[in-house]
């Protein structure tokens, strides 16, 4: 029996996935997989049960990575199965942020009252007329799920799209319009760009990227998209650059107290994946693979290990380890076998940075004193014995 802790609601159509080999429980120190969206996990301790922790999301920094690697607890996230609805509210701000909706429909609630609002709206409304979108340019910074849907609907509407991502993957490269122009920095996107739109990880060199320096460069009058990560952007700077009017309207998914007090912010509560189907895929996608790696050791689209796709156990036994990628280890894995007589009939080993996984599969169930053997191996983090004889 496996027990699985969620540390947010996760959707029921991915919990419906679970066999009769799973509990979901109450108690963190009894789980061996967590299910999380975005509640933090950086202040939890978590015990030695704990095997793995799927985001069912994108954003991972809800999650220390390299602590728990170092604890062999695998992370996963869900790629790509929230970009579309996150992209339909990019598309949703992006008008948002052009045409005054916000004002227009504010100023009919204030007048719902007047029988005449039939006629007086049409001489209140010239105060509420915007802009298009057709023609203009759209920068995309982060072509990465949401950044490719977002890059062709913006194309879709007419717009002209730029597109900036120094490690951009073929996949994404193949899903992305030919009408897209890829540019080498983000600076030529500061540059030209009358929206430009957000979509890449936090991470040390993405943290304040949108600031005074980056923002000197810009329009006049540009509009800042950010449906990634709040602290993306420079708060301060923000501030400045709204009242002078270098910025024009600043769209966030992720206000905080400073942001959601700014004039010229269009705000949304964390909506961007918030969606019935993204909400469904994310959670059917962690739950699988949860479950693959609880039973048969399968990672498939982990953030801290590397991905090992080694198919189902065709012996009696699989022995899973999580190590550090360091000179010696197989060597050892294997000597500790062989001296108590286990023939190996399959091993896999892959690596990622600092860490690394090795699966081995023997026709034999190592005895307690070879796993300890094992575990004690310097560099160990985690190892497991998946039994297939009951
Ligand atoms: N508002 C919401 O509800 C949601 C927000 N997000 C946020 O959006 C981010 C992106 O999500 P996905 O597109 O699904 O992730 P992704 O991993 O598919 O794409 C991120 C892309 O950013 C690129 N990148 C990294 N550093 C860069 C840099 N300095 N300049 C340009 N590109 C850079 C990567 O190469 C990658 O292609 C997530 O990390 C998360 O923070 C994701 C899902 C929902
Ligand atoms: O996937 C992401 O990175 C998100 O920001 C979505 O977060 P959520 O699952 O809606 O709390």
């Amino acid at each position: 029996m496996f027990h699985i802790k969620c540390l947010n609601p996760i959707s029921e159509f991915g919990m419906k996935e679970l066999t009769e080999k799973y509990r979901q429980v109450e108690d963190l120190g009894e789980a061996q997989a967590v299910l999380v969206r975005s509640a933090s996990m950086h202040e939890i301790t978590v015990s030695e049960k704990l095997l793995a922790v799927a985001r069912a999301g994108a954003g991972v920094n809800n999650i220390p990575l390299e602590e728990f690697a170092k604890k062999g607890i695998v992370v996963f996230n869900t790629p790509g199965a929230n970009a579309n609805g996150v992209k339909e509210l990019v598309v949703a701000g992006l008008m948002l942020a052009s045409r005054d909706l916000v004002g227009g429909m504010r100023w009919i609630s204030q007048n719902r009252d007047d029988e005449n609002i039939n006629k007086t709206m049409e001489k209140a409304k010239k105060a509420f007329a915007g802009k298009e979108a057709k023609g203009k340019k759209l920068g995309v910074i982060g072509l990465g799920a949401i950044g490719v849907l977002v890059a062709n609907a913006g194309q879709a509407l007419g717009m002209e799209v730029y597109g900036c991502d120094p490690f951009l993957s073929v996949e994404h490269a193949l899903e992305l319009s030919r009408n897209v122009s890829l540019v080498d920095s983000n600076e030529d996107i500061f540059r030209q760009c009358d929206y430009i739109s957000v979509h890449v990880p936090l991470l040390e060199d993405t943290k304040g990227m949108i600031n005074k320096d980056t923002m000197e460069i810009m329009k006049d009058g540009v509009i800042i998209l950010n449906f990634a990560r709040d602290l993306l952007v420079n708060d301060e700077d923000m501030e400045q650059a709204l009242s002078s009017g270098k910025v024009a309207k600043y769209v966030t998914d992720f206000p905080n107290s400073k942001t959601a007090n700014m004039d010229g912010v269009i705000a949304f509560p964390h909506l961007g994946a918030s969606t019935e189907e993204s909400e469904d895929n994310c959670a059917k996608m962690a739950v699988k693979e949860i479950m693959d790696y609880l039973e048969y050791g399968i990672i498939k689209n982990s953030v801290n290990y590397p991905n090992c796709d080694v198919g189902f156990c065709n012996s009696v036994c699989r022995i899973t380890i999580c190590h550090l990628n360091i000179p010696n280890m197989l060597s050892q894995f294997t000597a500790a076998l062989s001296e108590c007589g286990i023939n190996i009939d399959n091993l896999v080993n892959k690596s990622k940075g600092e860490f690394a996984y090795t699966v081995i599969d023997t026709g034999v169930i190592p005895s307690d004193s070879t796993l300890e053997k094992i575990k004690k191996i310097e560099g160990v983090r985690k190892v497991r014995i998946l039994n297939y004889t009951n």
